[in-house]
C-alpha cells in the first residue's frame, strides 16, 4: 500500500548529535522561505516558471527531476493562492495540470510546518477511482522524491490490516473515499486530529450522490480548521457542497471560464447518428480503418464491455484489444491501464470507470459509443485525449432520437461538435457473424443478453428524459444486432433508487435485484404493501416496463386492457385468453360485482377456482397460505379431462360401452382373440420400425468410423482385437458383422476414471480369480507385496 519517498539520511557525528551547522542552515532557509512567500501577492503577481515561485528546496528539486519547468495556467493561479492558505475551488479544461496545482502546495505547506512523522496525518487528498489514486500516488513520488514524508496509496484491494498496521505512519494519503472511512471506523492508531489540509480531485464527481454518503461522513472525522482545495474539469459551485465541506472563504480559480469552448483547443470533435442496431458495425468498421491507432472506447457499463470484447475478440479486429471495467479484479484493472499506456496501437473498451482524470499517455482517438450521461461526462471522457497541448479527436456516437437533446446540452456547456456521416463505402456488417457466434456459444448470448438488459437499463436511470427516451429506441431490431434470438425481458429500478443502484457494490445490487419491479412510493419512502393477494398476473399487468418487453408479451398486455375498456362481462365472453384475477370486495377495480353481498364484508376475499367452486378466504392465515403457488394449487379442483370427437362434441378419457354395445360386437372370447392379434400385429410392426432405425444409426456410424479411420492411419495397418459371440438375432450376416462393431467401439471407447482395468477380462474369469484363495505369506517379502498391494 504505502510506499516512503526516498527520505534523506540523518547524518550524525561521532558523538550522536546531528550537526548544529546543517539545522542551523535548514532554519534559515525555512524562514527565508516563509518571508519571500509573505511578500508575493497571489491575486496580482505572475509567475511563469515554478523557480519564480517560493518553493522549498526538496520541492523545487523534485520538479526539475521531473522535467516540470514552466506553469499552465491553473498552476500559476492556484498554487500562490493555495500555499498561502486559502481555500480553493478549481476548475480547468482536462489535461491542464490540476495534479500539479494541489499537489505541490500539500508538500511545501507540510514542510513549511516541519512536519514529521511524528505529527500524523498532514494531508488527505481523494480520489474518485482507484485508477486515478495510483496515478496522483505515483506523481506525487515523482516530485516529492527529496522530502522526508511518509505517503500511503489507500484504495482497497489489499488486506485491511496490512494497511492499518501502516497508516498511523503516513503524513500524506491519497485515497478512495469507501477505503478511507472504512479506515477512519475501524483503525485504531490512525490518527486524524492533526489534519492540515484536505483535497478533492474531480471534486464534483465526489461530491455527487455515489460518494455523498461516504465524503460526509469523512468530513465529519475531520479536524473543522483545515484547508481544503477543490479541484475539477467541469465544477460547480454549489453551496450546498461548499456548506457540507465547510470551506472558509473559497477561492474561485476557474482558468478557462472565459474561453469559448470548454475543450482543449487542439481537440477535433465530432459525432455520427448511428441508429442503434448499427452502432457495433459502425465500431467494428471505424477499428477496422484505424488500425495503427490508440483507441479509447466508452461504453456504459460494463457487461456491454465484456460482451464486444469478448465477440470482437472473436472476430479479430487486427488492433490489439484491451477492456476495462470497475468489477475487475485491482490487479487485472491495473495490467490494463499500465498496457494501455505503454501501447503505441490498441483499442481500449471500457466504462467511465477511466474517463475522469487518468492521463494516459497519446490516445489518438476517443470514442463514445453509448451518450454520456451529461455534458460534464463528456468533457471528462474526450479529455482523455489532446492533454497538455497535444492533438487528439473524439468522435461521439449518437442514436437518432439522441441527437437534438445531446447537441442542446452541449451547446449550453460551451462544446461545440461537428457532424460527419459514415462512408458508406467502408461500413461492414458484422451482425451475421454475432448471431453465428451466439448461437454456438451459449455463454456468449448470455452475455448478450446481459449486455442488452444493462444498456436499457442504463437508458431508463438517465434523468435527462429529453436525451434518452427508451420508449423510442429499437430494442427489438438492437437485439437482433447483438445476436440474440429476441430482446430479453427487463426489470427496472425506479428513481432515486437506480442511480444509487448504479453505484452500489455488486452485493447490494445483487440484494436488491428481487423487487425491483415495485413500483417505489413518490417521495422516495416505501409503499404500505397491499392487503390484497397479488397472483402472477396481478404483478404481470402491473409492471412499469412492458413497454420493453417481447411483441407477443406487449399484445398480450394491450389486449387485456382493451378489452377491460370494453367491459368485464364483454371480456370474460369474448377473449381468447383471459386471466382470472384476485377478487378484492373492498377495491374499486375489482372483476367483481361490489353490490354482491359477502359474508365478511372487511376481510373476505374470493378467488375463483380453475374448477367452478370459488375458494373463500377468511383468515389472513389461509391468505398467507394462498400466496404459494404450490399450496394454492392444492386448494384448488383438479380439474377435468376431455377429448372432442370429429364433430366438436366433449367426452371424458375412458367412456364405457354398456353391456348391450359390448355384446353387439360378438362373443367374449372372439373379442379377446381378435384383440390379442390385432396387438401382436402392431408390435411386429413397430419392432420392425425400432430394427430399422437402429440398423441405419448403426450403419452411419460404422462409415463414420471408416471415414476417420482412412483419415488417421491411412497406410498403417490398425490391429483389431474382436471377439465373436454366438449370435442369436434374424438379421443374419450383416447383424453379426454390425454387432461385432459396435462390440469393438465399446473396446475402443477411453476408461472412465471409476473403472479399472480388471473389467477388460470377461466376467467369468473375474469371478475365477475373486474366488482363488491367496497364498498366506510366509516371509517378510510376502508381507511387503501384501501391504503393497493394498496401497496401490
Ligand atoms: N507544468 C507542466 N509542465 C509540463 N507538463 C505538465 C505540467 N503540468 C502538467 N503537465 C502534464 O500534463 C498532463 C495532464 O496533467 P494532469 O493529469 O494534471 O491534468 P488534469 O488537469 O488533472 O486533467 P483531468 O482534468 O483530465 O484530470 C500530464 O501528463 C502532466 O504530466
Amino acid at each position: 500500500m504505502a510506499s516512503r519517498p526516498t527520505k534523506r539520511k540523518r547524518q550524525t557525528p561521532a558523538g550522536g548529535q546531528l550537526y548544529p551547522r546543517k539545522k542551523k542552515k535548514e532554519a534559515e532557509d525555512l524562514e527565508s522561505l516563509n518571508q519571500r512567500l509573505q511578500e508575493i501577492d497571489p491575486n496580482g503577481d505572475e509567475f511563469t516558471a515554478f523557480s519564480e515561485l517560493p518553493l522549498s528546496q526538496p520541492t523545487a528539486s523534485g520538479l526539475e527531476a521531473s522535467h516540470f519547468k514552466t506553469l499552465t495556467d491553473i498552476q500559476k493561479k492556484a498554487i500562490p493562492l493555495a500555499l498561502k492558505g486559502s481555500d480553493i475551488l478549481g476548475a480547468a479544461k482536462t489535461g491542464s495540470g490540476k495534479t500539479l496545482a494541489f499537489l505541490v502546495p500539500v508538500l511545501d505547506n507540510l514542510y513549511r510546518r516541519k512536519w514529521t512523522d511524528l505529527d500524523g496525518l498532514g494531508a488527505l487528498i481523494l480520489s474518485p477511482t482507484r485508477e486515478l489514486a495510483i496515478q496522483i500516488f505515483e506523481v506525487l513520488r515523482k516530485i516529492g522524491r527529496y522530502h522526508t514524508f511518509s505517503a500511503g496509496l489507500v484504495i482497497g484491494g489489499k488486506s485491511l490490516q496490512e494497511e492499518q498496521e501502516r497508516l498511523g505512519r503516513m503524513n500524506i494519503l491519497v485515497c478512495t473515499p469507501g477505503r478511507m472511512l472504512q479506515h477512519m471506523d475501524q483503525t485504531a492508531a490512525f490518527d486524524i486530529d492533526n489534519l492540515q489540509m484536505l483535497v478533492l480531485d474531480e471534486a464534483d464527481r465526489i461530491m455527487d450522490m455515489g460518494f455523498q454518503g461516504t465524503v460526509d461522513a469523512i468530513v465529519e472525522h475531520l479536524p473543522k480548521l483545515r484547508q481544503t482545495l477543490l479541484f475539477s474539469a467541469t465544477q460547480t459551485k454549489k453551496v450546498s457542497d461548499l456548506a457540507r465541506l465547510s470551506l472558509r472563504d473559497p477561492e474561485y480559480v476557474s482558468v478557462h471560464e472565459a474561453a469559448s469552448s470548454a475543450t482543449p483547443s487542439t481537440l477535433q470533435q465530432h459525432y455520427i447518428i448511428t441508429p442503434l442496431p448499427d452502432k457495433l458495425d459502425t465500431l467494428w468498421s471505424f477499428l477496422r480503418s484505424n488500425l495503427k491507432s490508440k483507441i479509447l472506447v466508452f461504453l456504459s457499463s460494463g457487461k456491454q464491455v465484456r460482451y464486444v470484447y469478448e465477440t470482437f475478440r472473436h472476430l479479430q479486429p487486427g488492433i490489439p484489444l484491451l477492456h476495462l471495467h470497475g468489477r475487475q479484479k485491482q490487479s487485472a484493472r491495473l495490467d490494463i491501464t499500465s498496457r494501455f499506456s505503454s501501447t503505441k496501437n490498441s483499442c481500449l473498451l471500457a466504462t467511465d470507470v477511466v474517463a475522469r482524470g487518468l492521463d494516459f499517455p497519446a490516445v489518438d482517438w476517443v470514442i463514445q459509443l453509448d451518450c454520456p450521461e451529461d455534458a460534464d461526462t463528456y468533457i471528462h471522457r474526450v479529455g482523455r485525449t489532446a492533454r497538455y497541448e497535444q492533438n487528439g479527436r473524439a468522435v461521439l456516437f449518437l442514436e437518432p432520437t439522441e441527437e437534438s437533446g445531446m447537441l442542446k446540452r452541449l451547446e449550453q456547456k460551451k462544446v461545440t461538435v461537428e457532424r460527419i456521416n459514415v462512408r458508406q463505402k467502408k461500413q461492414q456488417s458484422i451482425k451475421n457473424q454475432l448471431q453465428n457466434m451466439c448461437f454456438k456459444d451459449p455463454e456468449l448470448k448470455y452475455l448478450g443478453q446481459k449486455a442488452f438488459v444493462s444498456y436499457v437499463r442504463s437508458v431508463h436511470i438517465q434523468k435527462d428524459k429529453e436525451i434518452f427516451k427508451l420508449n423510442e429506441l429499437p430494442l427489438e431490431e438492437f437485439s437482433a444486432s447483438l445476436g440474440l434470438p429476441g430482446a430479453p425481458r427487463i426489470k427496472f429500478v425506479k428513481g432515486d433508487n437506480a442511480k444509487m443502484l448504479k453505484n452500489a457494490s455488486r452485493q447490494a445490487i445483487a440484494s436488491s435485484d428481487d423487487e425491483t419491479d415495485e413500483n417505489p412510493a413518490p417521495d422516495g419512502e416505501s409503499k404500505p404493501k397491499k392487503a390484497s393477494v397479488r397472483t402472477k398476473y396481478d404483478r404481470m399487468f402491473q409492471r412499469t416496463n412492458q413497454d420493453v418487453l417481447t411483441a407477443h408479451y406487449s399484445n398480450l398486455v394491450n389486449n387485456d386492457e382493451g378489452t377491460r375498456a370494453n367491459g368485464n362481462a364483454e371480456a370474460d365472453d369474448g377473449a381468447f385468453l383471459t386471466v382470472k384475477r384476485t377478487i378484492n370486495p373492498d377495491s374499486s377495480d375489482s372483476d367483481s360485482d361490489p353490490n354482491s353481498p359477502s359474508p365478511h364484508p372487511e376481510t373476505v376475499k374470493v378467488i375463483p377456482g380453475l374448477g367452478k367452486t370459488p375458494i373463500v378466504i377468511d383468515s389472513k392465515r389461509k391468505e398467507k397460505l394462498l400466496k404459494s403457488k404450490k399450496k394454492m394449487l392444492k386448494l384448488r379442483d383438479k380439474g377435468t379431462k376431455l377429448v372432442f370427437d370429429d364433430e366438436g362434441h366433449a367426452h371424458p378419457i375412458y367412456e364405457l360401452e354398456t353391456e348391450r354395445q359390448f355384446q353387439d360386437h360378438g362373443p367374449a372370447d372372439a373379442q379377446k382373440a381378435t384383440f390379442l392379434r390385432a396387438e401382436q400385429e402392431r408390435l411386429r410392426d413397430a419392432d420392425g420400425t425400432d430394427k430399422a432405425a437402429a440398423k441405419l444409426k448403426r450403419r452411419e456410424k460404422k462409415a463414420k468410423r471408416r471415414a476417420r479411420e482412412a483419415e488417421e492411419g491411412a497406410g498403417e495397418g490398425v490391429e483389431r482385437r474382436v471377439t465373436l459371440a454366438p449370435y442369436e438375432g434374424e438379421g443374419g450376416m450383416e447383424d453379426l458383422r454390425e454387432a461385432e462393431e459396435d462390440q469393438e467401439v465399446e473396446e475402443k471407447r477411453p476408461k472412465k476414471w471409476f473403472e479399472d482395468d480388471s473389467e477388460d477380462e470377461p466376467k467369468s474369469k473375474r469371478k475365477k480369480k475373486a474366488k482363488e484363495p491367496s497364498p498366506e505369506p510366509e516371509t517378510l517379502l510376502d508381507l511387503e507385496a501384501v501391504a503393497a498391494g493394498l496401497l496401490a
